[in-house]
């Protein structure tokens, strides 16, 4: 954790959820958060109904993608400011799992991190690397040449935070190592610095890969380490409000 910065732990549901699972969230929005901020990113058909289902509760709800324009000939697509209008606060953008089914370039990250302020909404911007980048020895410079890329020098503490979630520990339960995510997020931080001066300092920077109850305080103590963002883990009220809980605040 950083001192003066209030942890996100943000839920990404992905390609899941339906209907029936809105009891599911209601129950999250009834759980105790703390000092934490909590928010869970659905599937654009989901999100007004969360909205409404979960009330005036402190949960938030967020998109998990959105395009660069406001609207127009973009079958498919959904703009950061129908996300606004459904009732989203937060945005992710960049996601691997976007970068590589989709072909999202740094380019086209960081012009939807930008679609997001525009509508007023939070871009949470997704690094990492992959298995053979970490292998190759590359992780700490693919984290830099996707920060350059993909975030914009506008950025402020307050509309962006930034995701590390390196590629090979989304969904396999496998982590990297304390000291390996503790050098990923001293190194972000810095390369933020060089980007965004000042701004830098506030920023959070999440963890994402693999993050359970069971892990997410070792995880949290990291230095650096702002929240986390947190996708298989976050389909159950349970182990979402654990991570909440395991929260070092
Ligand atoms: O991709 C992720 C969140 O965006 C992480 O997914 P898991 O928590 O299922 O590994």
């Amino acid at each position: 954790m950083t001192p003066g910065i209030r942890p996100l732990i943000a839920g990404n549901w992905k390609m899941n959820g339906t209907a029936a699972s809105l009891g599911e969230l209601k129950a999250m929005s009834e759980g105790s958060f703390g000092q934490v901020e909590a928010l869970v990113c659905l599937p654009a058909t989901l999100i007004s109904r969360a909205v409404d289902a979960i009330g005036d509760a402190a949960l938030r709800i967020g998109g998990e993608d959105c395009h660069n324009a406001v609207s127009g000939a973009h079958t498919g697509d959904i703009s950061a400011e129908m996300l606004a209008d459904a009732g989203a606060t937060h945005v992710i953008v960049g996601h691997s799992e976007r970068r590589t089914d989709h072909g999202e370039s740094d380019a086209g990250v960081a012009a939807k991190a930008e679609a997001a302020w525009r509508a007023g909404l939070v871009a949470i911007i997704c690094i990492g690397e992959t298995k053979a980048e970490r292998q190759a020895g590359e992780t700490l410079a693919v984290l830099s040449r996707q920060i350059a890329g993909s975030v914009p020098k506008e950025a402020l503490a307050a509309n962006t935070v930034i995701a590390y979630e390196p590629v090979w520990a989304i969904g396999t339960g496998l982590t990297p190592t304390i000291d390996d995510v503790a050098e990923a997020h001293a190194h972000i931080r810095r390369e933020l610095g060089l980007l965004l001066g000042g701004e830098a300092g506030k920023m959070r920077i999440l963890y994402g890969g693999s993050v359970k109850p069971s892990n997410a305080t070792e995880l949290l103590n990291v230095e650096h380490v702002d929240g986390a963002l947190v996708g298989g883990a976050s389909l159950k009220a349970v182990d979402f409000l654990g991570i909440i809980a395991a929260c070092p605040v």
